[in-house]
């Protein structure tokens, strides 16, 4: 893609994220002890606060797809979330084009609903039309592969396995386009067939132009899907670049 054709869809200036923990329990979250912080305009110490993410700054571009990768707790699930919308930033900004959609494999659906009920809401939420939706249903569930063991479709969701359930989820989000789409974990939970028809989507989702982010701690879904990869260390950005060069830093720090 020429320079002058790279369109931003998310920027990340000096981002901060902090969670606050409240702690159970404690004396002072009586209303007596709330009042005497009011009056003398102390902290209540027992608020824990987690820095997660911690001044990240990148820029992402509309046709890329970008792998998150760091060690457990590194805060890649908190930084999608904060590109979602879903938690704010404490300090720095996020921005992003068009309203990103996070596609987690706790992503909500109703468990007592069947899955054929799921991918109409699902879609309905999503932005399409009752008529898009018709047409589109059972295309994601024949991709979703879940009745290829028999008419699950028609099941309430709670009766599927966590793979069947994460597929469902991919192949909602995954038929619509969005700006950006991000992805936490999704592709790993399926199986190697499936994992490669996503994969597959997910390249198909980007060459229309949209932005795909990607966290996985598999390191063969990362290398097929995306070009480009963020190393997040203890909530700071440790490399960004072409996948290949990345990988091979995280790898040499992992084996330390
Ligand atoms: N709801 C929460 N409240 C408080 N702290 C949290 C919360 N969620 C995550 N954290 C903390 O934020 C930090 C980053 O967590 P996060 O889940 O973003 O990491 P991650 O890189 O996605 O980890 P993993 O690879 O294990 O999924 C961790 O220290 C974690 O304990």
């Amino acid at each position: 893609m020429a320079d002058n054709e790279r369109i931003p869809t998310v920027i990340a200036d000096e981002a901060h994220i902090i969670y606050k923990v409240h702690q159970a329990g404690a004396s002072s979250s009586s209303p007596l002890a709330s009042f005497k912080r009011l009056a003398t305009r102390s902290k209540n110490s027992n608020i824990r606060e987690v820095h997660a993410v911690k001044g990240v700054s990148f820029v992402a571009y509309k046709g890329e797809a970008i792998g998150l990768i760091g060690t457990n707790g590194s805060g890649k699930s908190t930084l999608l979330r904060a590109v979602a919308g879903l938690l704010p930033v404490s300090r720095g900004a996020i921005y992003a084009s068009g309203q990103p959609s996070l596609l987690g494999v706790n992503a909500a659906l109703m468990n007592e609903l069947p899955g054929d009920r799921n991918v109409e809401l699902g879609c309905l939420a999503m932005g399409m039309s009752p008529d898009e939706v018709r047409a589109k249903k059972d295309e994601i569930i024949e991709f979703s592969g879940i009745n290829d063991k028999g008419d699950f479709a028609t099941l309430p969701m709670r009766t599927y396995s966590s793979g069947m359930s994460a597929r469902l989820r991919f192949s909602i989000a995954a038929a619509k386009q969005h700006d950006v789409l991000l992805i936490d974990e999704a592709l790993a939970t399926g199986d190697a067939k499936f994992r490669r028809r996503s994969e597959a989507r997910v390249r198909e989702l980007r060459a229309q132009a949209g932005t795909v982010f990607l966290v996985s701690h598999s390191e063969q879904s990362i290398r097929d899907t995306c070009e480009r990869c963020i190393w997040l260390e203890a909530g700071t950005i440790r490399a960004d670049g072409p996948t290949d060069e990345v990988m091979k830093e995280y790898e040499a720090f992992a084996r330390r």
